[in-house]
């Protein structure tokens, strides 16, 4: 039973070098040093649980994140978690239509990011609160509950409350089989291997170590020079063989002629989609690129960076994408992504998740396993992303096997992350970086 009233409220930035080593650079982020902005929420209630809750950031601005946290916490302070999760819509909307804080918005941005973070918290606390994994905390809730968490405002045009009933409703069906079905895992694909940063050599000892840990689906980041782009796809294609899976991802470099010009080139390479070709706020220039590169066998993904969900029902409207990659940290939460995968079902649009970061995956595979046993019902073209980076500084780690997700069985959203590891990695006065500080500053 849900209990206790929300006592206390800590944010802190915390971030690891990542940037050292080249990991998880792009096209357009040459450097991130991978970073949230990390909630913990306590509770007056006798049973000592927290709710744990992040944001994912790349380092400067983190801080920024932290700051927008403590400007929305007076919605979360000394309120009755009953009251909350009770009318969760409510809560949502009060958190994102703030009268004054939502110009800063509304709903995009930091101030969006850190309405995720505090929301995470309080959706890792319910669900420890209930003892159960967050995804089974949902797939175990009564259809009419889990609408009541989402604020339709803004998608009622192509999603009705009661639409999203009758989807739930059928979604009811085969249940059971479905969460024996997931017992075999979740399937992921690798991005670790083939960050733009890396070299040749590195590229190719990632990959045949992949192929070892039986990866099937890979994805490689282009974009910044054609030549580079094909030679390295040209590499991975070849280690990986014809019948394996490659995805490319430009992280928004190009304009649209550009986009279809530079895809038409590596369109050999085969592969399944292109991510985020352009501007993730150009739903047009998305669709006239979809339309462009649909005919090569070349689909478009994207999502890590749409702001809300009223840029997913445009893209959805337009029909601009053929994969829709939700994001655990940057919609408004479990409350958002929920009306996402619901208008992604009535589209027949596969969601194949975002992920990677800190604790992207620890968060979102939570959310895949729901969608796949209460919504989509389906795994034909559907994966979500892995990324190798970070997990040892969770509590509650990912598990993979066999290129695979599996089920995640402790309670809670495992958002929380080891308390030494906290201590270390926060910024800038955590052991880590005030090594690393004082060393450029030498
Ligand atoms: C800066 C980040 O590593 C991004 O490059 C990464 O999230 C990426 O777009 C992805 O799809 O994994
Ligand atoms: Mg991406």
């Amino acid at each position: 039973m849900v209990r206790g009233t929300i006592c206390r409220l800590l944010v802190r930035d915390v971030r690891f070098p990542t940037s050292l080593g080249g990991h998880g650079s792009d096209a357009m982020h040459t450097d991130p040093d991978y970073s949230a902005a990390y909630v913990v929420l306590e509770t007056d209630a006798e049973d000592g649980l927290k709710g744990y809750g992040l944001t994912f950031t790349l380092g400067k601005g983190t801080e920024v994140v932290v700051c927008a946290v403590n400007a929305l916490a007076h919605h979360v302070l000394n309120k009755d978690l009953r009251d909350i999760v009770g009318d969760f819509r409510g809560f949502y909307r009060q958190l994102t239509s703030d009268g004054q804080l939502r110009w800063i918005g509304p709903e995009k941005g930091v101030v969006h990011l850190a309405t995720a973070a505090l929301l995470n918290a309080v959706w890792d606390l319910w669900a420890k609160q209930e003892g159960k994994p967050l995804w089974k905390l949902l797939v175990d809730m009564d259809p009419r509950e889990l609408l009541s968490c989402i604020d339709f405002r803004y998608i009622t045009d192509v999603l009705t409350e009661e639409e999203a009933y009758e989807i739930l409703q059928k979604g009811q069906v085969g249940k059971k089989e479905r969460g024996q079905m997931l017992m075999h895992g979740y399937p992921a694909y690798t991005t670790s291997c083939a960050w733009l940063g890396y070299s040749d050599d590195t590229l190719k000892q990632l990959c045949t170590e992949a192929l070892k840990d039986g990866w099937t689906r890979f994805k490689v980041k282009v974009g910044a020079d054609l030549q580079d782009d094909i030679r390295r796809c040209r590499l991975i294609r070849n280690m990986i063989g014809p019948e394996k899976t490659l995805m490319m991802d430009a992280n928004q470099r190009w304009d649209v002629p550009e986009a279809v010009e530079w895809m038409s080139k590596l369109a050999e390479f085969k592969p399944l989609w292109i991510e985020e070709p352009t501007s993730p706020d150009d739903i047009l220039g998305h669709a006239a690129i979809s339309e462009a590169l649909v005919p090569l066998g070349i689909g478009i993904a994207t999502g890590e960076q749409c702001h809300n969900r009223v840029i997913f029902k445009q893209l959805l409207q337009a029909k601009a994408l053929q994969f829709l990659q939700i994001d655990s940290c940057r919609l408004g939460s479990v409350n958002e992504n929920l009306s996402v995968l619901l208008m992604a079902k009535k589209f027949e649009i596969p969601v194949c998740p975002h992920a990677g970061g800190v604790g992207l995956c620890e968060l979102v595979q939570h959310l895949i396993m729901f969608d796949f046993i209460s919504i989509s019902a389906s795994l034909e073209n559907r994966m979500c992303e892995y990324v190798n980076h970070l997990h040892e500084h969770f509590r509650y780690p990912v598990v993979i096997k066999k290129a695979s997700y599996m089920p995640p069985k402790d309670a809670g959203y495992s958002t929380e992350m080891k308390e030494e590891s906290v201590k270390k990695h926060q910024y800038p006065h955590g052991e880590v970086w005030k090594k690393l500080l004082a060393a450029q500053e030498n």
